[in-house]
C-alpha cells in the first residue's frame, strides 16, 4: 500500500483535529505550530470530541518549516489572515509531486496558493465542523466533521474527480473523517458561503449566537435575504444552487446546537477577522459580475469598521 505523508500548517481547531485523526489512523503526520510548539513537542495533542476523546502523547511537532520533511499532502489550516506567510512556509515542505490541500473558509484563496506552488498542485477543501482550540494542544470538537474536496483549476473551472483526490479520500476514510468529493470546487465554495456569509457576519454585528439570530423574525429574514444574495452571485458564475437550498440551510441551522461562529470568537479575542476571504472576496466577485448585493455590501462595511476598531482597542 502506498502511504502518503501529511503536513499540517496551523495546528489549531481544524488542523489539530484532522491531523490528530490522521495520525491516530496510522498515517505519517508532521505538525507545524506557533505558540504551542514547546507544549505540543513535549506533551502531544489532546482531542475532546463527541466522537470519542483521545490523546496523542507524541507527535512530530515543528516550529520551523526548514526542519520538516517535504510531504505528499500539505494541509493549510491557518486562518486566512495568516496566509501572507505562505510564500515562505510552503516551498520547503511540498514534495515535487506533492499537493497542497487548502482547508479554509472563503473564496479566491486557491489562486494565491497556485501562484506559490503552481496551478496543478492545489486542492480546495471545505470543512463542515464545529471545533475550537481551548488550550495549548487541546482541541474541543463540538459537532460535525465532514470535509468536501475539489480540484482547483484556473478561474475555478470544474476539475472533476481526480485520482489524487480519491487517494486522499481513502486516507480520510481510514481516519473516520467523513469525506465528499466535488467535481466543481467553485459550486462547493458558494454552497458553503451561503452559510458563512450571513452567520459569520451577523454573529459579529449583532453580537449573537446562531440560535439567537434564528429566533428573531427580523434577523431570520435578514439571514435569508443575505443567503439569497449569495445564491445570486453564484448564479452570475453559472453555479445554480438547488431551489430549496436556502430553506435547507435555515432548517439545518435551526437544528444545530447554539453556535458562536469562528468569526465571532476571533472578534471577541481581538484577533483579525477573516473578512476578506469570507465576505470581501465574494463581494468583489459580485461586483465583477454586476450582481447587486446591497445587504452583503453593508455587512462588509460594518464588519470592516468593527474589525479595524477592534484591532486598535487594548485587550
Ligand atoms: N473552527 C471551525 O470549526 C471551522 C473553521 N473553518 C476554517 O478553517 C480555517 C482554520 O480555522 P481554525 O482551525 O478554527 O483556526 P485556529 O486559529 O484554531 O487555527 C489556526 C492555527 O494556525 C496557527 N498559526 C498561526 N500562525 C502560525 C505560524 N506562523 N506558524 C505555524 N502556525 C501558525 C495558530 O497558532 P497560534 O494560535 O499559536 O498562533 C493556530 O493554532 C479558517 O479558514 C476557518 O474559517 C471552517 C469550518 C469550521
Ligand atoms: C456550519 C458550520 C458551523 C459547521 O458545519 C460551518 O460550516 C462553519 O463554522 O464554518
Amino acid at each position: 500500500m502506498v502511504t502518503r505523508s501529511y503536513a499540517i500548517i496551523g495546528t489549531g481547531a481544524v488542523g489539530g483535529f484532522y491531523g490528530a485523526k490522521l495520525q491516530k489512523a496510522g498515517l505519517e503526520v508532521h505538525f507545524l505550530l506557533n505558540r504551542d510548539y514547546e507544549f505540543v513537542r513535549t506533551q502531544g495533542l489532546r482531542i475532546d470530541s463527541l466522537e470519542g476523546n483521545f490523546t496523542l502523547p507524541q507527535v512530530q511537532a515543528y516550529n520551523d518549516v526548514h526542519q520538516m520533511p517535504p510531504c505528499d499532502v500539505v494541509i493549510i489550516t491557518l486562518k486566512t489572515t495568516h496566509n501572507y506567510l505562505l510564500p515562505q512556509l510552503l516551498p520547503p515542505i511540498v514534495k515535487p509531486d506533492g499537493v497542497v490541500l487548502l482547508l479554509q473558509n472563503g473564496l479566491n484563496v486557491e489562486p494565491q496558493i497556485a501562484e506559490i506552488v503552481g496551478e496543478k498542485r492545489v486542492i480546495g477543501g471545505l470543512c463542515f465542523i464545529c471545533s475550537n482550540k481551548v488550550g495549548p494542544g487541546h482541541i474541543q470538537h463540538i459537532d460535525y466533521s465532514a470535509v468536501h474536496l475539489g480540484e482547483y483549476q484556473d478561474q475555478y473551472q470544474p476539475g472533476g474527480i481526480s485520482e489524487r483526490m480519491q487517494e486522499i479520500a481513502v486516507d480520510f476514510q481510514r481516519a473516520q473523517i467523513p469525506i465528499e468529493l466535488s467535481e466543481d470546487l467553485m459550486l462547493s465554495r458558494w454552497k458553503k458561503l451561503v452559510w458563512n456569509i450571513p452567520y459569520n457576519g451577523l454573529s459579529v454585528v449583532l453580537d449573537a449566537r446562531t440560535d439567537e439570530i434564528m429566533a428573531n423574525p427580523e434577523t431570520r429574514l435578514l439571514t435569508a435575504e443575505l443567503m439569497g444574495e449569495v445564491v445570486a452571485i453564484a448564479s452570475g458564475y453559472n453555479r445554480h444552487l438547488p431551489k430549496n437550498y436556502i430553506e435547507l440551510m435555515l432548517d439545518h441551522t435551526d437544528k444545530m446546537k447554539p453556535y458562536l461562529t469562528s468569526m465571532k470568537l476571533d472578534y471577541d479575542a481581538h484577533r483579525p477577522l477573516e473578512l476578506e476571504a469570507i465576505i470581501g472576496n465574494p463581494l468583489q466577485a459580485a461586483i465583477a459580475q454586476g450582481v447587486n448585493v446591497p445587504k452583503i455590501k453593508m455587512l462588509y462595511q460594518q464588519l470592516k469598521f468593527l474589525d479595524t476598531r477592534n484591532q486598535t482597542i487594548l485587550r
